[in-house]
């Protein structure tokens, strides 16, 4: 295992001139030994361009791969001792599920007893067990990709394992198991875990630390309670959660807060630059409130959803769409009726140029 670290930037056309001309805008970035990470963001953010060049299937156009302070930018995967799971299955029809799991360690020269071992072992953890001696080819698209992921895990002295939507052609019951599966065995293997999706749900079970990414930019490394508390960046706000962050438009003057019409004191111990900035709330922390109460805004009512344990309300603020989600006892609540919802607090986050500033 190895702690990787990148120094870098991508642009696929020679002599990048502006931001756009680069798939993935300067970053650094450390993958520490062990973790289990994601890269989470929509198409084209960038996620397999960073994937591919910690593999070595690709190399940067600009700066630097380090494994354990070692400069690794022009090697080959196979001299980085890394393993990847593509989307798609890659194995061998002809062999048995135990000679396909045993392929790395045999290409490695591993002695037969502890093949034996490791792969009982792999194939207990992805509920093989039973079908060592199948051949490949006779099994649904679901269990050729189990193979996928126990040959990438097979080897335990691999720097790292990346997965690029290893999960796609999995059926989605079964893919709701091996996520929690792939989490328990990175508890057991604390091999190095590099994952990339577009789908949070996928990145928040299985990561420790989620990568957020757009437009070529890593916008914010951590885990999932701070990316849902603390979104460094409008982006991670809006897209992380479901739905996402509310955002309104504010200003700072002096000491006051200028929302919706309305001024209030800055909320206790919070420090905001003079100026326009956006303020952001989860739906989960926007309240219904009295009339006129401190730090609330009229909104009209426009949708109220009944999503069974709770209500998802959808209400205007001058004119800006805004969420709430609410307990049942607001089921009464109508379209066009009016209500105070109190959007500041504790969970205020206030954004100036999209970056997160208190
Ligand atoms: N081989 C290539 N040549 C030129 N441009 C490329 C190449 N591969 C990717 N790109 C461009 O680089 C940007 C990032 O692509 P990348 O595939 O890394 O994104 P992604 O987040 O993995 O998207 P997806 O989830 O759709 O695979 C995109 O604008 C894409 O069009």
């Amino acid at each position: 295992m190895a702690r990787i670290e990148l120094d870098l930037a991508h642009a696929y056309r020679p002599n990048p001139q502006q931001d756009s001309d680069y798939a993935l805008l300067p970053l650094k970035m450390t993958f520490e030994d062990g973790g289990a990470y994601a890269l989470l963001g929509p198409s084209g953010c960038g996620k397999t361009t960073l994937l591919n060049i910690t593999s070595g299937l690709l190399q940067p156009s600009h700066g630097k791969v380090l494994f354990d302070g070692r400069d690794m930018t022009r090697l080959s995967p196979q001299e980085r001792n890394i393993a990847q799971v593509f989307q798609f299955p890659v194995i061998y029809d002809t062999m048995t599920v135990a000679e396909n799991l045993a392929f790395p360690l045999r290409n490695r020269k591993v002695p037969e007893a502890q093949i034996k071992k490791r792969v009982g072992e792999i194939a207990e953890m992805l509920d093989m067990s039973g079908q060592l001696n199948q051949r490949a080819a006779g099994l649904a698209a679901d269990a050729k990709q189990k193979i996928s992921l126990g040959r990438g895990l097979v080897r335990p002295d691999v720097s790292a394992v990346l997965f690029d939507e290893p999960l796609t052609v999995i059926d989605p019951h079964l893919k709701w198991q091996l996520r929690r599966k792939l989490k328990q065995i990175h508890h057991e293997l604390k091999l190095t875990l590099i994952y990339v999706t577009h789908d949070q749900v996928e990145a928040l079970t299985f990561a420790d630390q989620v990568v957020v990414m757009t437009r070529g930019r890593a916008v914010q490394v951590g885990p999932a309670d701070a990316l849902f508390e603390r979104p460094q960046h409008t982006f991670v706000g809006h897209f992380i959660g479901s739905p996402g962050m509310n955002f309104l438009n504010a200003e700072v003057r002096g000491s006051k807060l200028l929302l919706a019409g309305d001024e209030w004191p800055l909320p206790a111990g919070v420090q905001l630059p003079e100026g326009p900035l956006k303020l952001g709330v989860r739906p989960e922390y926007v309240e219904v409130t009295a009339p006129n109460a401190p730090g609330a805004v009229a909104a009209k009512v426009r949708q109220v959803q009944d999503v069974g344990t709770h209500l998802m309300l959808t209400a205007e603020v001058q004119g800006v769409p805004l969420k709430a989600r609410l307990g049942v006892e607001w089921l009464s609540l109508k379209p066009g009726d009016e209500v105070w919802l109190q959007l500041l607090g504790q969970h205020s986050c206030f954004y100036v140029n999209e970056e997160l500033v208190s």
